[in-house]
């Protein structure tokens, strides 16, 4: 898969994608400056921390060379929002039509309104859909997690996504062996990572596991467990060396 130049490929060093949290345009402006560094080949706006006018981000973006992910994340899944609130169907409608959005990532656990026609609407704009689940309490079994990722591919994303939070160093050892079998069995790629302080060596083993993008940081981590960018690109880099 291709977006915007960006190479998303099975099994070859995952693409780093920073995160960018503000609650106000003129943070959001810092923080993006702060992703010129180099390294980062994404950037995702999580909408959800966002007060201001969204129109000035996506005027914005217009300047933006890397693809760009809009995400709103409930507050069941780590994020701000409520997700009573009317405006998230409305939200992601404006996104997919700004004309400067790459990528929409939604919640399977939410049952969100009319996701179908959200998902549809993208596609037609060749916006790639990314479908994440997230538990911030545990890790899956070997059965459910594989199952959780087909699920997601079925409903008919691009991209599918597992975010899970580990207990023990057999809960990383699980997602990982989730991620290889579910990245051989489905014909799409797969981000996965286990949160956290004992998940961190899951953000940095994906070109071995199967997981095509790795979330950084380089100032607000907008997860548990998110390793700095320089350090990341380092382990990205040396581990590639490995299999290369
Ligand atoms: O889904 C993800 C992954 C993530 O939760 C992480 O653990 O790095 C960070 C989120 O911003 C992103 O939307």
């Amino acid at each position: 898969m291709e977006i915007k130049g960006l190479k998303l490929e099975k099994l070859s060093q995952p693409k780093v994608c920073v995160a960018i949290v503000a609650e106000t345009f003129k943070d959001f402006v810092s923080a993006w400056n702060d992703t010129q560094c180099g390294g980062i080949d994404l950037i995702e706006w999580r909408a959800d921390y966002y007060k201001d006018d969204q129109s000035l981000v996506f005027d914005l973006l217009v300047k933006e060379d890397r693809p760009v992910i809009y995400t709103i994340r409930t507050k069941e899944e780590g994020g701000q929002w409520p997700y009573e609130s009317i405006d998230y169907e409305k939200s992601y409608k404006r996104a997919i039509d700004s004309g400067v959005i790459d990528l929409i990532d939604l919640e399977y656990k939410r049952n969100i309104p009319n996701k179908k026609n959200l998902m549809v609407r993208a596609k037609s704009k060749g916006i790639k859909v990314i479908h994440s689940y997230h538990d911030f309490s545990n890790t899956p079994t070997l059965a459910d997690g594989k199952e959780i990722l087909q699920e997601l591919h079925i409903e008919g994303a691009d991209i599918v996504k597992l975010a899970v939070m580990p207990h023990s160093k057999q809960d990383v050892l699980r997602l990982l062996q989730i991620s290889i079998e579910a990245n051989a069995q489905l014909d799409c790629p797969i981000i996965t990572m286990s949160m956290g302080k004992t998940g961190a060596l899951s953000r940095l083993v994906g070109e071995w596991s199967g997981s095509v993008v790795t979330f950084g940081t380089v100032s607000v981590a907008s997860a548990p467990g998110q390793v700095a960018v320089k350090t990341l690109v380092e382990g990205l880099e040396t581990i590639h060396t490995l299999y290369n």
